[in-house]
């Protein structure tokens, strides 16, 4: 039987340096903040606004909440998102992903100013997550993920990883954090063959799919690490993680729960992240 790797607790730990962090930066006269553009009302984005403003409150942290409406053309987006470029109360701009159909998301990532974007959608943060230059900002939950393995001591030198999902948000970023700190990375998505066979090759075993319980216990080494970055509902309306958890912790060593996992990490990383822009800036 596998232990927790507890997302609470390693979040609580990264919100204390991030609110005295915050207060320095008061007590100099700099009021950090976070803008945040919502286009429309997404369930799943405004759940994770909820969770970010209560961390962002948390962490002494300012926020402004730009919502603009669902059927806004590009025009008019890219003119909102300047100004907030320009705007220099803001630090940090968090864009929710996916944008509606009509705003193209390959212009407007070159919209967005490097040193404001705390989520990683310009790719000169894409580019420097490639190159390990760590003077850039990775995505909030691929860096959630590295922070509650190295909370809990995981060593990745030469370890043999596997991350499910290549998405642009969790899969491959993450992935290229794992390398650089010098794991041995296998990436499966839905064309792998026989995924089962390659992802219980894992000493840690990343998970970010979509697909609710879909990682059951024969998809997992006895021993290995299972990090879990799935948020479904399930068929009860619950919240709940791409990994079996009940099955996994059997065979797992160590393993993230959700929610009380990753979730619950990403929104800390957000708030350092914030503080880090608003240093670069100020
Ligand atoms: N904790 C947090 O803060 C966050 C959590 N999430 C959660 O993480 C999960 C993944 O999100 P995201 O990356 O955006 O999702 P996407 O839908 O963008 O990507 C899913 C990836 O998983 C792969 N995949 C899907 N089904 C299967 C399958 N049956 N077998 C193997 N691979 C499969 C896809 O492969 P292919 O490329 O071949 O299609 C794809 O690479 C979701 O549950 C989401 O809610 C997301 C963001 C933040
Ligand atoms: N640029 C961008 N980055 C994102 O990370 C992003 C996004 N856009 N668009 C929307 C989705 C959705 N998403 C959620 C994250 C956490 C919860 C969630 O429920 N979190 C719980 C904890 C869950 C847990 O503990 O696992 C909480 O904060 O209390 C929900 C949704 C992020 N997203």
């Amino acid at each position: 039987m596998g232990q927790i790797l507890d997302g609470k607790i390693v979040a609580a730990s990264l919100k204390e340096e991030t609110a005295a962090e915050a207060n320095k930066l008061r007590d100099n006269g700099v009021i950090p903040k976070l803008t945040i553009v919502r286009v429309g009302a997404n369930p799943s984005d405004l759940s994770y606004e909820r969770g970010a403003l209560k961390r962002m409150e948390g962490c002494n942290i300012a926020t402004e909440v730009k919502e603009l409406p669902e059927d806004i053309n590009q025009e008019d987006f890219i003119k909102a998102l300047k100004e907030v470029n320009d705007d220099k109360t803001t630090h940090g701009i968090l864009l929710f992903r996916p944008l509606p159909k009509q705003l193209d998301e390959e212009v407007i990532k070159y919209v967005i100013a490097p040193e404001k974007d705390v989520d990683c959608l310009s790719p000169t943060n894409v580019a420097k997550v490639m190159e390990g230059d760590k003077s850039g900002f990775a995505p909030c939950t691929p860096t959630a993920v590295m922070e509650t393995l190295k909370y809990y001591n995981v060593d990745l030198k030469g370890a043999e990883t596997v991350v499910l999902g290549r998405s642009m948000v969790v899969g491959k970023p993450v992935s290229m954090l794992l390398l650089g700190e010098n794991a041995t990375v296998t990436i499966c998505h839905s064309r792998t063959k026989d995924l089962s066979s390659v992802t219980s090759k894992a000493d840690v075993l990343v998970v970010g799919i979509g697909r609710a319980k879909m990682v059951t216990s024969e998809y997992v080494k006895e021993g290995a690490i299972v990090v879990d970055v799935g948020i479904n509902v399930d068929e009860n309306g619950k919240l709940c993680g791409d990994v079996d958890f009940d099955q996994c912790i059997e065979k797992a060593s160590l393993i993230t729960p959700v929610p009380g996992g990753v979730g619950s990490v990403t929104t800390s990383v957000l708030a350092k992240h914030v503080i880090k822009a608003c240093k670069l800036q100020s």
